[in-house]
C-alpha cells in the first residue's frame, strides 16, 4: 500500500488527545484517506519531514502549561524543513476548569512552528465556547488557530465537532494543492 501523505502525531498525559487523534483519523478514512499516527514521544522529529501534511496534537495542563513531551521537543521545532507542508493544530482543555487557559498549548505549538514557514489551516469558529481567555486565539476571540475539542466539558459534541473539521481540512488542503 503506498505510504500515507498525513501523518497525525499527539502527545497526552490521560490520553484524550489520542483517542480524539484515533477519531480524526477514522473520519479521513471515511473519505478515502489512510492517516499514520504517532505519539510524539516515540518518534524521530525528521518524520515530520516526510508527509505533506500534519494534524499536531496537544493538551493543555497546569494553567496554561505545555503537555510534556511537546515541550521536550518545541525547541526543534523550528529547525524543521517544512515550508512544504501543510499543517493542522487540535488541542484539547477544559474551558469550565481553565477558561483563563483554554487550550493554550496550541498557541504554543503554533508560536514554535510559524518559524519553519509551513501553511497552515484548519482554524475554528470560537462559537459554542464559553472561555475567558486563551493563546489558541487569533482575530481577537473569533477563532482558534485550530480545533478546539473540551472532553471535561462538552464531550457530546466532540464527534460532530471532529466531523466537520475533517471536512473542512479535505476542502481547505485541496485549496492549498491547486
Ligand atoms: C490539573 C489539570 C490542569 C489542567 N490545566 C488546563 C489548562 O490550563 N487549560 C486547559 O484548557 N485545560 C486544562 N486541563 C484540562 C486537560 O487539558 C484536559 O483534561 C485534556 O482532555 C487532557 O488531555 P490528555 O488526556 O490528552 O492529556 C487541565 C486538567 C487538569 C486535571
Amino acid at each position: 500500500m503506498a505510504k500515507s501523505t498525513i501523518a497525525l502525531i499527539y502527545g497526552t498525559d490521560t490520553n484524550n488527545t489520542e483517542e480524539v487523534g484515533h477519531k480524526i483519523a477514522k473520519q479521513w478514512e471515511e473519505l478515502g484517506e489512510q492517516v499514520d499516527i504517532f505519539n510524539i514521544k516515540d518518534i524521530e522529529l525528521g518524520l515530520l519531514e516526510e508527509y505533506s501534511m500534519l494534524i499536531l496534537g496537544i493538551p493543555t495542563w497546569d494553567f496554561g502549561g505545555i503537555q510534556s513531551d511537546w515541550e521536550d521537543i518545541g525547541d526543534s521545532l523550528a529547525e524543521l524543513a517544512l515550508e512544504d507542508t501543510v499543517i493542522a493544530l487540535y488541542g484539547l482543555g477544559d474551558q469550565f476548569g481553565y477558561g483563563d487557559y483554554f487550550i493554550d498549548a496550541v498557541g504554543w505549538l503554533y508560536e514554535k512552528l510559524l518559524p519553519t514557514n509551513a501553511t497552515f489551516i484548519g482554524q475554528w469558529s470560537t462559537e459554542g465556547y464559553e472561555f475567558e481567555a486563551s493563546r489558541a486565539c487569533i482575530e481577537s476571540k473569533k477563532f482558534f488557530i485550530g480545533l478546539a475539542i473540551d472532553e471535561d466539558q462538552q464531550f457530546e459534541l466532540t464527534d460532530q465537532r471532529i466531523e466537520q473539521w475533517v471536512i473542512q481540512l479535505y476542502a481547505e488542503r485541496a485549496v492549498e494543492a491547486a
